[in-house]
């Protein structure tokens, strides 16, 4: 087989011309933008994703279409490597180039990648490519589609998935299904057979109810669980609200990052009984909140470090019953909250290290133990378990009840990424085996009052950070401001730094009482507007607000 890069040129000439002279990069999770600016980034993308199955000597490269958490107009593209883990982050500048040289140099530029890389043309190459349920998604995957064609590889479509069930599907056929078929109904039944097992027909303990409101996000995580409703023998009562049909926009208004940082409830929840167990999900369900309200109305978060610490506690008292020896590990971001940290430190006794903004930071991290476990205090995240560990389960599993469980709990977690369904499904089946309900699992500690705020510069990559995005070393000043300002606040703590996803500049605060969090991350906005080129309308002092 022989390609011609002429065909990559006059596809990109004919249908697919850059039409945005922004430059555009790679960041914490792909390219993501607005979508009438995409298809030549998709085209580039399709091009990209052969060029490196090639590469990777024709294994399954994965195509995810999606902006996840952002606003309907957005879109985004993500690429998914042999083991199920991001892009390997060499190859991100590579896309970063592609995307951004013009049409006339696209040619000669995929020409340079192929010689850099020493890629064979005429080798094989396999593409998966699936999308969220933004309306502009389909007209994006064809650009990824027709890239992949202007090389001459193969490409299977999967149409609307979650990026997780993307993530598996890429892992399934490269292990040559010993992870599963590369289906939708291998995914489901993998994970629904896990946890029915694991339920073994105890659908209530304690203080355990198998009911729950799940907030789809008006997002393809609303359409898949009412898939997994249907295959499951009624295991769980769930109740999808905000499914995506009707007027409702995707993430507007609901869903797991509006829940969480607006820490309100998302829009259409029902009338329910003061603490029932509530889901929320993002736009592509690779993340999960719980949330409740109580007996007086008042909203309670139970986050990703929620979850790590429970997850955490519960798989080392099980490996504990089996007599393994085995080393767990917790990595969380600068996003977790401070007391989920000290809670770990002081009460859970587990190894806690913090690494920079992405899953795919925290996902490297959680390799170096036998039992990984990583969440952003977003609800993105999973466990991860080495190869020896496995082995020494499997063996124990074969005397040992608690170690058999164990390895279904395995099943039940999708190891290649945060999976918003897999991981409920996993709290599910520890709050159900400890009898607790929302109230028991609360008062392991209590949450630091915290806040996020989006400001908007000129430039956000002005601001430059350092040790795990927890100091600022540019702008010159801003650091030192910043610790002058969380000095006077019992508890505080507070960092900025640049989104990767959004064009904003994220400010995170916390402190002891809800006033001085809003304080604090007022005064910290301000300086972020004021030394590193605010732009729009100067922040509103909460103190003053009231005048
Ligand atoms: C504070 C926050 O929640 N940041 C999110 C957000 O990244 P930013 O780089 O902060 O925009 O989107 C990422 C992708 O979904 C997610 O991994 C990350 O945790
Ligand atoms: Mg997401």
């Amino acid at each position: 087989m022989s390609i011609n890069l002429r065909t990559v040129y006059a596809f990109a000439r004919e249908m697919y011309p850059k039409n945005s002279k922004e430059t555009i990069q790679y960041g914490t999770a792909g390219f993501r933008g607005k979508a009438e600016f995409l298809d030549s980034v998709m085209f580039r993308m399709g091009v990209l994703a052969t060029l490196r199955s090639r590469y990777r000597e024709g294994a399954v490269i994965g195509v995810m279409i999606t902006a996840s958490h952002n606003p309907e107009p957005d879109n985004g593209v993500k690429l998914i490597d042999p083991k199920g883990e991001m892009l390997e982050s060499s190859w991100e500048k590579i896309a970063t180039d592609l995307v951004n040289v013009s049409d006339q140099e696209l040619e000669q530029h995929v020409g340079q990648i192929i010689k850099d890389n020493n890629i064979d043309v005429t080798s094989s190459s396999y593409v998966y490519v699936g999308m969220d349920n933004r309306y502009h998604s389909p007209r994006l995957l064809k650009a990824v589609a027709d890239g992949v064609i202007a090389l001459k590889g193969n490409v299977r479509e999967f149409g609307i998935v979650t990026t997780p069930m993307m993530h598996f599907f890429v892992v399934a056929a490269n292990t040559k299904e010993a992870y599963g078929k590369p289906t939708e109904e291998s995914y489901y039944e993998k994970l629904i057979s896990s946890f029915e097992k694991l339920r073994n027909g105890r659908v209530e303990n304690g203080n355990y109810r198998n009911s729950l409101i799940y907030d789809g996000a008006n997002g393809v995580g609303a359409r898949k669980m009412l898939q997994f409703i249907k295959r499951m023998n009624n295991s769980l009562a769930v109740t999808v609200i905000n499914q995506g049909i009707g007027t409702g926009k995707i993430n507007e208004d609901c869903g797991a990052d509006h829940v969480k940082v607006k820490q309100r409830v998302p829009v259409n929840m029902p009338d329910v009984e003061p603490f029932t167990r509530c889901v929320s999900v993002d736009g592509d369900a690779d993340r999960v909140v719980y949330f409740y309200t109580d007996d007086e109305g008042q909203f309670h978060l139970l986050d990703g470090d929620r979850i790590a610490t429970l997850v955490a506690d519960y798989l080392m008292e099980q490996i504990k019953r089996c007599d393994l020896n085995l080393r767990i590990g917790l990595v969380q971001t600068a996003y977790a909250n401070g007391a989920s940290t000290d809670y770990i430190v002081n009460e859970l006794k587990v190894p806690v290290s913090c690494v920079p903004t992405g899953v795919k930071h925290l996902h490297h991290k959680a390799l170096e133990y036998d039992v990984g476990v990583y969440f952003e205090a977003n609800g993105h995240g999973t466990i991860v378990f080495s190869d020896s560990a496995k082995s020494l389960i499997a063996e124990a599993a074969k005397t040992n009840e608690d170690a058999k469980s164990l390895l279904l709990i395995i099943d039940l977690i999708n190891e290649t990424v945060g999976d918003a369904i897999s991981d409920m499904l996993l709290v599910e089946t520890i709050l159900n085996h400890k009898g607790w309900d929302v109230k028991d699992w609360s008062a392991a500690y209590n949450d630091l009052p915290n806040l996020q705020l989006k400001i908007s510069v000129q430039d956000r990559n002005v601001i430059k950070t350092t040790d795990a995005e927890r100091v600022c070393v540019e702008p010159q000043g801003l650091q030192e401001e910043i610790n002058k300002v969380v000095a006077n606040y019992k508890r505080g703590r507070s960092f900025v730094r640049p989104s990767g996803t959004e064009d904003v500049v994220r400010v995170y605060a916390e402190a002891a009482t809800k006033e001085d969090v809003q304080q604090l991350a007022y005064e910290v906005g301000r300086l972020v507007q004021r030394l590193a080129g605010g732009v729009g309308p100067e922040l509103v002092n909460p103190s003053n607000a009231h005048l």
